[in-house]
């Protein structure tokens, strides 16, 4: 957003400095009626412009000016005064000359009229906060300070609450932690031991932290300090404090300081959102809009200006006297309350300067203008330099040099980065649709702005919930888990129950049997049944005693995929490397073993026989497909990266918090194949072939994050299918048909997205499968989530799916959650992509199943099990 009213509200404070005193502090929250005269001025009649390049002529009601231009724009100006001056403004006096006229007989052109100038004040409807209990944070490095609980005693007696923390970080990060939650209006911080706690530090980063302007900030200090200096409140004012308090246990007092604090909290809360909701609306306006101070540095300019002058908001140079010039600034420092004038704007590239007509107005509260606002009318800007101006400034827009903290640098590589060869997809198709805007009906523009604004966000893929009802996640279960799925942050620890650590190489190579040899007949008969979706999993698992993954990986890799041939290996190779991920797994996880990886090793193979891939990818690909499957759990802890992260495992740590568990499986995939040439199943092939393979393997792992869902599966819908309707009025509806296309089939890049989308299927594929495994998965899933729960609380770390309790969790609604949030879309486009409707009818009926179950107020495993076995002794067949 161009607007950005903190630069209002802290100017004037900044500019006085030191000097200031209690006033420059109070700045910060004073009611400040810069932007209402912005949309005010916005709103004034409107000017008309008949530009050849050359020549502007503007008029107004009675007065009109002429400025004749060469190419260096200025060669004669004829100017009326057509507005009245401010009286108080010494500079401002009626008859004054322009000294932009450039002939003598422009200069009597100069006048003032008398226009009812612009109000200086916010519009009291406008002053609107709604009512609030009182919320007081209290930073006290003494755990049992008497003053503090004072205070505290008064915020429950004024009807509010309050929070005791004991240093300045904790207060700094509750503050960040609330500050769009439940920011407190009052902090009041123990100024009284600098060599514990640095009052005037904490302020300066309270004031620096975002959503805090309201707050009213009070510093306790010591009654001696106060009493041997008359200035001794100064320095807090400046360092951001509103208030001073010498230390008092008396309750008389916190309580009238209280009831004060509220009543100004709530003002400077009042005023602070009058103003963000003016200069919102100057950021809509189409209009050119900017604000400048008394000195002409501009303290905020809106969007269309920055588009024109193809500045970014943080790479405009403040002061902007450079940028801007011209009659106009001259009529605003003489003081003149409100005028019409010729403005020079410079844009940032090209550097040649455009000349439109302004309409300005200076705003004064008190005596002295403090503020002047500058409007151009869109329609004034030539065709050519709007196109120009909106292009430059998306260009710019789509580097991601924001991270650059200073301004100097910023720019300086800005500019080498323009001078590279480079752009970004993004750019083009931001510049494309810059372009398709020019000459568009108004509601066109205004959806390519909206949608451009959307495409300059890095978040591109964040799901965001949809404002249909049918999109809310309304039962509480649901929310849990898809929130817990989808968020990445702090979570998860390797809990005692086994870590990474304990799992090696060497028990897998005691364990070297020659399972072909060994499997039973039953074992044999079933292993031929490999490739079908409803393949016993769990038989499998009771006939290897918990060891599928070797089993079926032989059966899979070693026999139908020939996994062998492709990496050039040899049989007994790929049994060790089975044989050695499987014992990587953790038997304990009734989820996250080895029986879940065979299970998703199954369906990749499944998926790999469909006509559609086994066209599309190659051995190799399809090997490093199923080498991922297997292995994309390996050493999975039980918990989720959330836990990790929260009970700072050192999985975490290595891996910052970030893809926590899918990095590990990667890394420890390699690591556990490369550490021994018995089980280096890559050992045969040459380098690049291997860093092809690697980067496929690892490439399909990371893939498996949820958080990263919807990212991947709106790429491959966006790639995949065509809208095959016109889209709706609006443009933003997300239930038109889709139509296969697979034409994009032919990049590589895209051929990726297919393959993430595979093992992503693969991976929750147990939702989509017949009804007696689906409801199996979702007992063992849900006896993993119940057992982070118990170790979260049992280990006082934040619960991330509060609702798994198994005391009190619904099975059949976090079933109904997951169905209708994570898998029915996913697999309705997979499903039609390979050709295997059985996917979603599979999902469908489970959905309706675990309906009927909810209806009936089933909810625990139990509960679950024991519904199912009278179904299935009911309806044999129905569970299958
Ligand atoms: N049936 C299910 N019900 C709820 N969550 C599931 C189900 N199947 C898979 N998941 C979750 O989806 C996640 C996919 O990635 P993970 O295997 O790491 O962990 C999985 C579980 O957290």
């Amino acid at each position: 957003m161009g607007c950005t009213p903190s630069m209002l509200l802290d100017h004037k404070s900044r500019r006085r400095g030191s000097s200031g005193s209690q006033e420059a502090a109070l700045a910060k929250v004073a009611p400040t009626p810069v932007c209402n005269k912005a949309v005010q001025a916005a709103r004034a009649p409107r000017a008309s412009l008949e530009s050849d390049g050359f020549s502007i002529q503007l008029s107004s009601k009675k007065d009109s000016y002429v400025s004749q231009m060469g190419n260096n724009f200025a060669t004669q100006l004829h100017i009326k005064r057509i507005s009245g001056s401010s009286s108080g403004s010494p500079g401002a006096r009626a008859g004054r000359r322009s000294s932009l006229a450039l002939t003598p007989e422009d200069e009597p052109l100069v006048e003032v009229a008398n226009r009812s100038p612009p109000p200086a004040y916010i519009p009291a409807a406008l002053l609107y906060a709604p009512a609030e209990p009182l919320e007081v944070l209290c930073v006290f490095p003494e755990r049992a300070s008497r003053v503090c609980s004072a205070a505290c005693a008064a915020v429950t007696r004024a009807g509010g609450e309050s929070r005791a923390v004991r240093s300045a970080r904790e207060a700094v990060d509750s503050l960040r932690r609330d500050s769009d939650l439940r920011p407190p209006h009052v902090v009041v911080v123990d100024a009284r031991q600098p060599q514990i706690l640095d009052a005037g530090l904490l302020a300066r980063a309270i004031r620096g932290t975002k959503n805090t302007q309201h707050i009213i900030l009070i510093a306790v200090v010591k009654k001696s300090a106060y009493l041997k200096d008359d200035f001794a409140v100064l320095p807090y004012l400046e360092a951001g404090y509103n208030r001073v308090m010498v230390e008092t246990v008396g309750a008389t007092a916190w309580c009238a300081e209280m009831l004060q604090a509220r009543t100004a909290a709530s003002t400077a809360r009042a005023h602070i959102a009058a103003v963000a909701v003016l200069a919102a609306a100057a950021d809509r306006c189409r209009d050119l809009v900017a604000v400048t101070d008394d000195q002409q540095r501009v303290l905020m300019a809106n969007k269309s200006w920055y588009r024109v002058l193809g500045w970014r908001v943080e790479d405009c140079p403040r002061p902007l006297t450079d940028a801007v010039a011209g009659e106009a600034l001259r009529l605003a420092a003489s003081g003149a309350r409100d005028w019409e004038a010729p403005v020079t704007l410079r844009r940032r590239a090209p550097p040649d300067p455009i000349l439109l007509p302004c309409r300005g107005a200076t705003v004064a509260v008190t005596r002295n203008v403090s503020h002047v606002v500058l409007v151009c009318e869109a329609s004034t800007v030539p065709d050519g330099e709007r196109a120009r101006g909106s292009l430059h400034s998306i260009r710019r827009g789509s580097l991601d040099v924001r991270s650059v903290a200073s301004d100097g640098l910023r720019r300086t590589s800005l500019a080498k980065l323009q001078g590279l060869p480079l752009e970004a997809p993004i750019t083009k198709v931001i510049a494309l649709l810059a372009a398709a805007q020019e000459g568009a009906p108004p509601n066109t523009v205004a959806y390519i702005e909206r949608a451009v604004d959307m495409l300059r966000t890095s978040e591109l893929y964040s799901p965001q919930m949809r404002d249909e009802p049918k999109m809310r996640v309304e039962d509480p279960v649901a929310t849990d888990l898809i929130g817990a799925l989808l968020s990445q942050g702090p979570t998860n620890v390797l809990s005692s129950r086994r870590s990474s650590n304990d799992s090696t190489v060497v028990r897998s190579q005691t364990n070297r049997t020659n399972i072909k040899n060994k499997a039973s007949g039953q074992l044999r008969e079933l292993l031929d049944t490999a490739l079908s979706w409803d393949f016993e999993i769990f038989r499998l698992e009771d006939l290897t005693r918990g060891r599928p993954l070797a089993h079926l990986g032989l059966a899979l890799m070693g026999g139908r995929f020939d996994v062998c041939a492709a990496l050039e290996c040899d049989e007994r190779t790929l049994l060790h490397w089975l044989t050695v991920i499987e014992t990587n797994y953790h038997a304990v996880n009734t989820y996250h073993n080895s029986t879940h990886a065979a299970d998703v090793l199954q369906a990749v193979a499944y998926f790999l026989e469909k006509e559609r891939l086994k066209t599309l990818l190659e051995p190799l690909e399809a090997a490093a497909a199923l080498i991922a499957a297997a292995a994309h759990d390996v050493d999975h802890p039980g918990t989720s990266s959330a836990f990790l992260c929260n009970s700072r495992h050192s999985l975490a740590v290595l891996y910052n918090d970030v893809s926590v568990l899918e990095s590990h499986h990667a890394a420890l995939t390699f690591k556990l194949t490369l550490n021994d040439d018995r089980v280096n199943i890559f050992k045969n092939l040459d380098r690049d072939t291997y860093k092809t393979a690697r980067h496929n393997v690892i490439d399909m792992i990371l893939a498996t994050e949820m958080t990263k869902h919807y990212e991947h599966l709106a790429k491959f819908v966006n790639v995949f299918y065509a809208k095959s309707s016109g889209s709706k009025e609006d443009g933003m509806q997300a239930d038109e048909p889709l139509s296969l296309d697979t034409s994009a089939l032919s990049l590589p890049e895209n051929v990726i997205l297919v393959k993430r989308m595979m093992i992503k299927c693969a991976d929750v594929s147990n939702a989509s499968r017949p009804q007696k495994f689906a409801f199996e998965w979702a007992k063992r899933i849900a006896e993993e989530y119940f057992l982070q729960t118990d170790e979260e609380k049992a280990k006082d770390l934040p619960v991330v799916m509060p609702m798994f309790d198994r005391a009190t969790c619904s099975i059949p609604r976090s079933q109904i959650g997951f169905i209708d949030f994570i898998i029915i879309d996913m697999m309705e486009a997979w499903a039609a992509f390979i050709d295997m409707p059985e996917l979603v009818n599979h999902a469908r009926s489970n959905h309706s199943r675990w309906r009927e179950l909810d209806d009936a107020g089933v909810t625990t495993i139990a509960e679950v099990m024991r519904a199912q076995r009278l179904h299935a002794h009911h309806a044999p067949h129905a569970t299958e």
